[in-house]
């Protein structure tokens, strides 16, 4: 077996950070390092490569993630190298979702800070997300060349906003403009970059008035390292000085237990420090072995494990679906145990489904090279696998496992799409049927009263890149209607409901007959019961009653939207020797549904988001004001300096244009993020218009 890295030289890491910090930048200088990059793409002259999709490239925001694999010398002196697999994540809160799902495959993870900002409403969302992922993180400091870059103040933001144990292991020399170079605290020495794209590091004196900052830093740093590790503290209380290697291994532990973290600093704009990052990476994040092993369950639901290492039964977990113009689909996962070789085949135990690894690629920014077999701990991706969709476990047909999968947040908001032609319209089914494999936060439907072609999603933002890559992408040209609140509907009283379809017309006859009680499940979704004694309704339709029911669910009771929350019990029915089939029960059940629209108090639920203001504190009054008349409750409101935080449930539907509105009351110096928390029911009122609106008499 030929493995190009052992699996302790593998470092799975994804880059995190609040919109505009400079992940791409970093991420761009680290290819480049790595010897993966020949030129340098900036991200605002729109050649940035792992910003390949033509949007992102205007937009100057990296939506997708794609995982990109570098090389990097180890710091031991043996000359090895570590292989780094980096997924680049978007700052942007419409797609938390890509965020999450990277964080469920990677090991570790940079955060990057701007450094005239430190820690950012987004980078607190982003970390609490990797905290409760359990993702070890070093933290790098960037732009600190720029007007009002403050190293220690950013320092400060981690322990006070974030709550974390941290201390920096460098010190800048100079900021702003005069920013010239890097002092590394554990070693005491200090760094120049020059030449192309700073590629040469020389070593420099530290600068005398900067060792007694430097020399108190340290202290700081062996402090809590002697806190986390005993033998370290009896050295450092008996006065023994920690050699450099002790100081790494101890500080080593402590970050990939996830217990601290540690911050640098540099410019990755004009290329200093972003080498020592890598350093970082290697010194510090974990392995694929330093990281708890994953859980799963067998096919029979008892709870199972696999191990890290090339030995062990195969198994992987398909993180990502995207489309590649040259070769069509590509499934990105990551092998968590064992290997697999391109033209095996593998079992998708989530979906029972034997799948076929056509060829197995691995990326290289946009680049992608053709590997023969995937090994523990590696992130590839498969070209020509069938159904597998994001979230699913790839594995050794003789040891299958269904590993722990993800959570999606909901498609809260909607729109309508028309296409102008009929060619636009068969090209449309095609690509929304694509872009729905590839995004789990997507859905698309049709309207069965209006017959027209809905598109759901997470925010604003994100059905708006969805239509851009309709246009661009796929060539489809449509009308797009205006983005609406996607409601749903639920019972709040119990009843027993009939349904009953008996057509007699001559010749074979319809016969499907059904007793259910429908009662609320308040949190728990749909739930089916077969409570059949003595076989009213035969067997064999019984899974086509509990079919038709889910299909009448997708369409509502009363205002077209879907149904959830409902345990349903069919308790009794009737059948016909002739006349009963499989589709007369389907029509039956919806019958039955439709009834208890009528005897079960429907109600009209709306998702409230979790919203979070940030802005200066003079604008308090009118922040929690405004929040208010949107029919919004203040959780929590907290002081951080000279900014407020008010955090809020909000009905989404008040939050339409709220950037706009936001941002004008606060002199632009408001901000916001909001995420799907729950439903709650409607106000009376406005569920009546709501029917109105969408009754089928309109
Ligand atoms: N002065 C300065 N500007 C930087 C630095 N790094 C990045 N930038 C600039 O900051 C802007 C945002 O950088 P990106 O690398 O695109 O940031 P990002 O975090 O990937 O942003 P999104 O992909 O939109 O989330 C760009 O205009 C960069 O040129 C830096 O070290 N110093």
């Amino acid at each position: 077996m030929a493995r190009e890295y052992a699996l302790h030289e593998t470092r799975n890491i994804g880059i995190m950070a609040h919109i505009d910090a400079g992940k791409t930048t970093t991420t761009e200088r680290i290819l480049y390092y790595s010897g993966v990059n020949h030129k340098i793409g900036e991200t605002h002259d729109g050649a940035s490569t792992m910003d390949w999709m033509e949007q992102e490239q205007e937009r100057g925001i990296t939506i997708t993630s794609a995982a990109t694999t570098a090389h990097w010398k180890k710091t031991d002196g043996t000359g090895k190298e570590c292989r780094i697999n980096i997924i680049d994540t978007p700052g942007h809160v419409d797609f938390t979702v890509e965020v999450e799902r990277s964080l469920r495959v990677l090991d570790g993870a940079v955060t990057v800070l701007d450094a005239k900002a430190g820690v950012e409403p987004q980078t607190e969302t982003v970390w609490r997300q990797a905290t409760e992922y359990n993702v070890p993180r070093i933290v790098f400091c960037n732009k600190m060349d720029a007007t009002g870059a403050d190293f220690l103040m950013s320092c400060n933001t981690i322990i006070d906003r974030l709550g974390a144990k941290s201390c920096p292991i460098q010190l800048p020399i100079g900021a702003e403009s005069d920013f010239e170079a890097i002092i590394d605290i554990i070693k005491r020495k200090a760094y120049e970059f020059s030449g192309d794209y700073g590629r040469v590091i020389t070593e420099i004196p530290v600068p005398e008035d900067m060792v007694d900052l430097m020399e108190e830093y340290r202290a700081k740093l062996l402090d809590y390292l002697a806190d986390y590790d005993e033998d370290f503290m009896m050295q450092v209380l008996e006065g023994e000085e920690p050699s450099i290697e002790e100081i790494k291994r101890v500080l080593r532990i402590a970050v990939c237990n996830g217990d601290f973290f540690p911050v640098l600093c540099g410019s990755a704009y004009k290329n200093k420090g972003v080498q020592l990052v890598l350093d970082a990476v290697v010194d510090y994040l974990p392995s694929p072995l330093d990281v708890p092993s994953i859980k799963g369950t067998t096919l029979d639901g008892e709870d199972d494990v696999r191990h890290p290492g090339d030995d062990q039964p195969f198994s992987a977990l398909a993180f990502k679906i995207a489309t590649d113009p040259f070769v069509g689909k590509l499934s990105f996962f990551r092998v968590y145990s064992g290997t697999a070789k391109a033209g095996s085949y593998v079992l998708n135990s989530t979906k029972d489904k034997k799948e076929r690894f056509g060829r197995i690629v691995q990326m290289h920014a946009n680049a992608r090279k053709e590997i023969t077999e995937v090994y523990s701990g590696d992130i590839a991706a498969a070209v020509g696998l069938k159904v597998t969709t994001t979230g699913d476990t790839l594995c050794d047909e003789d040891h299958p496992i269904i590993l722990e999968s993800m959570e999606f947040p909901e498609p809260v908001i909607e729109l309508s799409l028309e296409p102008k032609t009929k060619a636009d319209q068969d090209k449309m089914g095609l690509a929304l049927a694509k872009l729905a494999e590839e995004d789990p936060t997507f859905k698309t439907y049709t309207n069965e009263e209006t017959g027209q072609t809905i598109i759901a999603g997470v925010g604003e933002l994100h059905l708006d890149i969805i239509v851009d890559r309709l246009r661009r992408e796929f060539k489809v040209e449509a009308n797009v209607g205006q983005p609406q609140v996607a409601y749903r509907e639920t019972i709040r009283q119990a009843a027993d409901c009939e349904g009953k379809y008996i057509r007699q017309s001559g010749g074979r006859g319809q016969y499907g007959h059904v007793w259910i009680k429908f009662e609320p499940n308040e949190g728990k979704g749909f739930e089916f019961v077969d409570a059949i004694v003595g076989g009213s309704v035969p067997r064999e339709y019984i899974k086509p009653t509990q079919e038709g029911l889910e299909a009448a669910l997708e369409n509502g009771m009363v205002a077209g939207y879907p149904v959830i929350d409902v345990k349903a019990t069919l308790f009794d029915g009737s059948y016909h020797d002739v006349d009963s089939s499989e589709m007369a029960y389907k029509i039956a059940a919806s019958m039955a549904l439709k009834e208890a629209g009528k005897k079960c108090k429907p109600a009209i639920l709306e998702p409230i988001m979790f919203v979070e203001v940030t802005a200066p504190s003079e604008y308090l009054g009118s922040v929690m004001g405004d929040i208010s008349s949107r029919r919004g409750q203040i959780t929590e409101q907290e002081e951080r300096g000279n900014a407020i935080i008010v955090r809020a449930h909000v009905p989404l539907s008040e939050m339409f244009g709220y950037v706009t509105d936001l941002r004008s009351f606060t002199q632009g110096r408001g901000n916001y993020s909001m995420k799907f928390d729950h439903y709650s029911e409607v106000p009376k009122s406005i569920a009546e218009k709501i029917i109105k609106e969408n009754s089928s008499e309109n």
